[in-house]
């Protein structure tokens, strides 16, 4: 069983949501995304999108746009760097479902036929691909089915009549896309999110996850009465920025990756 449904599956008897972190592998650098993964299973995530840095993250805003250069600088992160730091995690005990987060373009450079395989050795349980349209998306659904890895598709309030083809051909869960425009903290959400949110689970039998914008835990507690997940990018590349300083003396390094697990609990605890 797919380690996505597995966990959606556990917490849906414990009737808690999932809470989704997002991080920005390589940055500021590749073993420290192997701490930092390690603190937020401590601190509670269920799973984790792994962000592979991208030179033109289209859909991202500035603090995303901002880790994933630093990422890029600091040392030319490769969407294989990003697999590898999925395994050695694995190897090093992690138990969370891993969901590789990716443009399409570092895909289609790799191949189809040489990233599955990487991506079923590394037990990356989910792919998520933001400009990948779902009229593109039959061969590489295809080839994800084989390998037994969800590809998890996006719906925004404007999808109106593509929510229902879009949730029909789901993996794993529907992320549900809570505003238009790119990632990045906000204080208010798409006018008619709940009616949005609504239709989304009315079309299918999968769980349904939000994000975009949500960074406290007012907006953790409003969304997890109506979602089986909730997705935190931004704010928490955020505290993870903030942390840098810290991250980067090992004699510090405790105290950086404890602000990010007190950040994380504090949210969702
Ligand atoms: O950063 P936010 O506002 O918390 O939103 C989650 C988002 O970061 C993450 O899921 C993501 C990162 N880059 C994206 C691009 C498109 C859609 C989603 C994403």
């Amino acid at each position: 069983m797919n380690r996505i449904d597995q966990k959606f599956s556990e917490l849906r008897e414990k009737k808690q949501p999932a809470f989704i972190p997002f991080i920005t592998i390589g940055d500021p650098d590749l073993r420290t995304s192997i701490d930092i993964i390690h603190t937020l299973e401590e601190a509670g995530a269920a799973m984790v999108e792994l962000g592979v840095p991208y030179s033109d993250p289209l859909a991202d805003g500035p603090v995303i746009q901002a880790s994933s250069m630093r990422a890029l600088r600091n040392n030319r992160i490769s969407i294989l760097d990003c697999i590898e730091v999925a395994k050695q995690a694995r190897s090093e005990g992690s138990k969370l479902p891993f969901i590789l987060f990716t443009y399409f373009n570092p895909v289609l450079q790799t191949g189809l036929d040489h990233v599955f395989p990487l991506l079923k050795e590394a037990d990356i349980s989910g792919l998520i691909i933001p400009d990948l349209p779902m009229e593109e998306d039959a061969e590489l659904r295809a080839i994800a089915a084989d390998y037994g890895i969800h590809l998890i598709p996006l719906v925004a309030p404007t999808s109106k009549e593509r929510v229902q083809r879009i949730a029909s051909r789901a993996g794993g869960f529907v992320y549900c896309v809570s505003s238009l425009g790119v990632t990045g903290t906000r204080t208010e959400f798409h006018t008619g999110i709940d009616e949005f949110l609504a239709t989304v689970k009315a079309s299918t039998d999968l769980p349904i996850a939000i994000g975009f914008g949500i960074s406290n835990r007012e907006q953790f507690v409003r969304f997890s009465t109506v979602c089986d997940g909730i997705v935190v990018g931004s704010a928490l590349v955020r505290k993870i920025e903030e942390a840098l300083p810290q991250l980067a003396d090992p004699a510090t390094r405790p105290d950086g990756l404890q602000s990010i697990r007190a950040y994380v609990e504090a949210l969702i605890s």
